[in-house]
């Protein structure tokens, strides 16, 4: 029975271009052209009017198992994504136990693969525990079964500039890259919002632009000096945008994501008091989400992540102060690339949507499997979107267990139709498939 492993797929448009015919067999896109007609007896998929690209890979998702199940699991949160079109995430470290041992990684890894609706790439802790005290065993989990090549204390800065510098040697036998959550814990004491005007308003504690900017100054001078591969969590300012591009004009070996709700929301909102729009890095003014919309396109920031972040409602649902800090992603974060990558007049930028949401996360990521393209050849993990449909948010409706998402009820642009992984479908008709 051929069902599951051969599809005609019928008049899809790659990147929005004319349309073509996609013939898929044995996981890879055996053929690509106008009006194929194959003589067996294979499903079809009439996708006439829907966009195709190449499968969504996350630098950066809380999947919260082991050790949080009751925020999201492996399998929840794999369902979150293939409907948001990803074929691939990063799950990060911050877990409990960390994510700092080759079994550890090897675990999530195989959970991943158990449940089989996207890649669950592992991020390996920079620290042991994330204490920032000595180095997590990199070079076994890079071995290991997982072959962990992000390595991430995120959640937390990696403060001591020494443990930084060896941490971005290490990883450069194996092509490894350190992604830094830039904050300078000295300088955010206690911080709930973005520090400004504002923040002295509503009596919030604030988190200076200048906590982020100067871990990215050091952290790029420290890639410089020693010649290695450093990505930068959710860039969030202005300035950081600046330090990025000077960096990039000077050779050094650097890139950088931004999150959806860094893309679309400012710091405004806190003014509800809602915890919902409780985050790190903190929303920030008008002029960084401008700033941070300018750099995706020009490719100073090089891709959008999620920061996929579930936490149980008692985690969210209290008081501002006492809020755990994070918003839910991966099911809308297609709709905000749409959203910042397009003219304004409808004219929607594909091929950069392509770029920032699967390309440059796979290359990043050293993923060979993600981020092709659709070839021939090519493995068949892509995703086809709806452009004419819209979604209206509903928190009830996410198939991830966070209910913590910033978009409720909000007409978000496009939909996903299906998403394929390696040629099976892991989404059909807007649906998970298993
Ligand atoms: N972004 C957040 O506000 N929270 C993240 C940690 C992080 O990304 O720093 C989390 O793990 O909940
Ligand atoms: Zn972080
Ligand atoms: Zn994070």
């Amino acid at each position: 029975m051929t069902a599951q492993t051969e599809w005609l797929i019928k008049g899809l448009r790659p990147l929005g271009n004319d349309p073509v015919d996609l013939h898929v067999k044995d996981g890879v896109i055996a053929a690509i052209g106008q009006d194929l007609v194959l003589d067996n007896d294979i499903q079809t998929l009439d996708a006439t009017g829907l966009v195709g690209l190449p499968g969504l890979v996350d630098l950066h998702t809380h999947l919260r198992e082991p050790g949080r199940e009751d925020a999201e699991t492996i399998e929840t949160g794999s369902r979150a994504a293939a409907l948001g079109g990803y074929t691939a995430v990063h799950a990060m470290a911050n877990t409990d136990p960390v994510a700092d041992t080759a079994g550890v990684v090897e675990q999530v890894w195989n959970i991943g693969r158990h449940v089989g609706l996207v890649d669950v790439i592992p991020v390996g802790a920079v620290t042991t525990g994330l204490k920032g005290e000595r180095l997590a065993e990199l070079g076994a989990m890079a071995d290991s079964a997982a072959r962990v090549r992000v390595f991430s204390d995120d959640g937390i800065c990696v403060g001591d500039p020494g443990l930084m510098r060896r941490a971005l040697e290490y990883v450069k036998a194996f092509d490894g890259v350190i992604a830094q959550h830039a904050e300078d814990a000295r300088l955010t004491g206690g911080a709930q919002m973005n520090e400004g005007v504002l923040s002295g308003k509503l009596g919030l504690a604030g988190w200076p632009s200048v906590a982020e900017e100067s871990i990215i100054a050091r952290d790029c001078l420290l890639a410089q000096h020693v010649g290695s591969r450093l990505h930068v969590c959710h860039v969030s300012t202005a300035g950081s945008v600046e330090l990025i591009r000077w960096a990039k004009s000077k050779g050094i070996n650097v890139t950088a994501e931004v999150t959806p709700h860094h893309l679309l929301l400012t710091e405004d909102l806190a003014e509800s008091y809602d915890p919902v729009y409780k985050v790190n890095p903190p929303l920030r003014r008008g002029e960084d989400v401008d700033a941070l919309r300018e750099a995706l396109r020009d490719g100073t920031i090089d891709i959008i992540a999620t920061d996929h972040a579930p936490h149980a409602v008692e985690d969210k649902e209290c008081e501002w102060a006492y809020a755990r800090p994070g918003m839910v992603g991966l099911e809308q974060a297609l709709s905000i690339a749409i959203m910042t990558l397009s003219d304004g007049n409808g004219a929607v930028d594909w091929e950069s949507i392509a770029r920032v949401t699967s390309i440059d996360p796979a290359r990043i990521g050293q993923l060979t499997e993600h981020g092709q393209g659709l070839m021939t050849g090519a493995p068949a993990s892509f995703v086809l979107v709806d452009p004419a449909q819209s979604q209206t948010v509903d928190p009830a409706r996410l198939a991830s267990k966070g209910r913590n998402t910033p978009y409720a009820g909000l007409e978000l642009p496009g939909k996903v139709v299906a998403t394929f992984l390696r040629g099976t479908p892991t989404v059909l008709d807007g649906k998970v498939t298993k």
